[in-house]
């Protein structure tokens, strides 16, 4: 066969027109989409060799190799994989085939033509080559022992010509001319620069100029049972640029309904604890090998930032766009599966490898309720993931799970109680109550718990209530000591009320209280002790808090004080006051102790004169 000119497709040479005219300035990802085609090709031939064993030139090594020529200002990327015979060279680099280039011309059209940023968006394929290339030529041969070599020859301006080359070796050479000013191209650092950014993973050699730059396998392409903990080491040091060993490793494929590979780890350290500001995202994208954004925003949700790793998924076109990528459904489904599939990796170490997961939770814990707070979807599994010591639970961590396990039949909350510690929670007045009538109550002691805990209304049909709000209603337990009577009750309550005046907002008697003679709750909007400290924190001022007392009609301090109130009222107030003072610094609530100070010493004075 003689040489023979064929004209491209016209859409060819719409779009050829506009990558050889485009301002576009990433020029070098024309390189990623020729190793990736390379590396498709080589795919393909080791398919092949699976099942059918008459292949061309069967010993040739499965190998990407580029070589850079400075003095000719070429480039050469060359593969022996699957190679293509005449038909398939017509077909393959004379129209579009490949869906990526055809939605670029589709919104080449929507866009006008003269927005160069699309080419980045989708990437070309192979015809990104003339972006640099004034000439590409095409040696290949199939795999096919019956076809004959060819050259493919094009500047890609109107058409392309085939010749025979009958010493082509089995698979493609891609010879790029470089154009004038595109010199760059043709030295080794540049390339060697793009392919550790783009190709490093590529499962494999790279070789250029002989020497083979991709060390790292795409490890998460194979089974776990073929990796040793070194390799993950070795990879999870590599991927998240870090010193440390991960301390979990979660390798897993699925076929549907995503075709993916993921390979996660978590690091030793949460950095963040460090003060060293917000974690970047770490889990790399990658589409069969080939590296589709480093540090793509939307694959995982924001609390999972603290995640290194590699998804990779067949499913994704390679030249997808990062803005047009994270925002597609894709991603989307990604992100809901590998989120469910961590979450049960860790609902797992919690169950078989309690220490380790406890270990975890300390340093990460604050991830997964941040992801509670924002991620509606997640909640159920990331709360049943929480871990708390409780009224109950001896001094170990214990899940709602547990807690639920644990309740009598008939209760329908959980209880939880915020404080700085365990012990101010529980020498606060609250948990008394619960404690008399054996209800379990959880404790949180952290800033941001109020915040989780709010954005959470129920766990397995159980709704979440905290310990110290106003409308809880307890059922009474019979304690020591006999009660005012309903009348002296009364008189009691009207007379606090208008003696306490606006510190408070209300008045209550209950059987909650046991041991304390009065508690005070936060009303059901205001705001509670811990979201006070952080809004002064910020510089907020806030507004002294009112709150609803609570009284015990069983205490002496309270009989005594119902007594007080009809034969010294002057006394009686400053014991009101200071009660008052008492349940508000116990709820966390008092701002000013410096009344409290001044009142203590009038009632000293008021004892030692006695
Ligand atoms: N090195 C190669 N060896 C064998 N075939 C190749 C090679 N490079 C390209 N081809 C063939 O040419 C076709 C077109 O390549 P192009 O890069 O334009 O798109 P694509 O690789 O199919 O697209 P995508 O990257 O979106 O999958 C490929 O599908 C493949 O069949």
């Amino acid at each position: 066969m003689s040489k023979e000119t064929q004209s491209f497709q016209a859409e060819v040479r719409q779009l050829l027109d506009i990558v050889i005219h485009s301002i576009y300035t990433d020029k070098e990802i024309f390189v990623r989409e020729l190793v990736s085609n390379a590396s498709d090709a080589l795919e393909k031939l080791r398919l092949l060799q699976l099942k059918d064993n008459n292949i061309y030139q069967a010993d040739l090594p499965l190998e990407i190799n580029i070589t850079t020529d400075e003095e000719n200002n070429t480039l050469t990327i060359a593969d022996h994989g699957i190679g293509m015979t005449h038909a398939e060279l017509v077909q393959n680099l004379g129209t579009i085939a490949h869906s990526g280039t055809k939605a670029f011309l589709e919104q080449i059209k929507e866009q006008g033509e003269n927005n160069a940023d699309v080419i980045g968006k989708f990437g070309v394929g192979f015809y990104s080559s003339f972006m640099a290339a004034s000439e590409v030529e095409v040696f290949t041969r199939s795999s096919d022992p019956a076809a004959d070599g060819h050259v493919w020859t094009s500047d890609g301006a109107s058409g392309y010509s085939i010749d025979d080359a009958a010493d082509a070796e089995r698979g493609s050479k891609m010879v790029l001319k470089l154009k004038e000013g595109m010199e760059e191209f043709a030295k080794a650092d540049r390339i060697k620069a793009i392919l550790e950014k783009y190709s490093n993973f590529v499962s494999f050699p790279i070789n250029l100029n002989g020497e083979r730059v991709n060390t790292v396998e795409a490890i998460w392409l194979k089974s776990k049972k073929d990796v040793t903990e070194e390799q993950y080491e070795e990879f999870y040091k590599f991927v998240a640029h870090a010193w440390d060993k991960p301390r979990g490793t979660m390798h897993f494929s699925a076929d549907a309904p995503l075709s993916i590979h993921a390979l996660l780890f978590i690091p030793e350290e949460n950095q963040e604890q460090f003060g060293m500001g917000q974690m970047e995202a770490g889990v790399s994208l990658y589409c069969r090998k080939v590296l589709i954004d480093s540090k793509p925003e939307k694959l995982l949700p924001d609390w999972l930032r603290f995640l290194r790793g590699v998804i990779d998924s067949e499913d994704l076109p390679l030249s997808i766009s990062r803005e047009a990528m994270q925002d597609s459904a894709l991603i989307k489904k990604l992100n809901t599966l590998i989120t469910k599939r961590f979450l049960k990796f860790l609902d797992r170490q919690a169950k078989n490898e309690t220490e380790k997961y406890l270990e975890f939770y300390q340093k990460f814990s604050r991830f997964l309720k941040e992801g509670i707070a924002t991620s509606p979807e997640h909640q159920e599994q990331l709360v049943s993931l929480l871990r708390f010591e409780s009224s109950m639970s001896d001094g170990e961590k214990s899940s709602f799970a547990e807690y639920i396990d644990r309740a009598k039949d008939g209760q329908e909350e959980i209880y939880y109680l915020l404080g700085s510690s365990k012990d101010a929670i529980e020498q606060g007045p609250y948990l008394e109550a619960f404690k008399a009538r054996g209800i379990e109550v959880a404790y949180f002691t952290e800033p941001v718990d109020q915040y989780v805990l709010d954005s959470i209304f129920e766990f397995k049909g159980k709704k979440f209530v905290a310990a110290n709000s106003s409308d809880i209603e307890l059922e009474d337990v019979v304690s020591e000591g006999e009660a005012l009577s309903e009348a002296d009750e009364t008189k009691l309550k009207d007379w606090l009320k208008s003696t306490l005046g606006e510190r408070i907002e209300n008045v209550n008697s209950s059987g909650r209280l046991v041991d304390s003679p009065v508690a005070a709750l936060t009303p059901k909007e205001a705001p509670n002790a811990q979201m006070r400290a952080m809004m002064q924190a910020m510089g907020q001022p806030m507004p002294e808090s009112k709150v609803e007392l609570e009284i015990n009609p069983r205490h002496s301090v309270i009989h005594g004080l119902a007594k007080l109130a009809e034969s010294d009222s002057e006394t009686a107030e400053l014991v009101a006051q200071q009660l008052t003072d008492n349940a508000m610094l116990a709820a966390g609530l008092l701002d000013n102790t410096h009344e409290m100070t001044e009142r203590i010493n009038k009632l000293l004075e008021k004892v030692v004169q006695k």
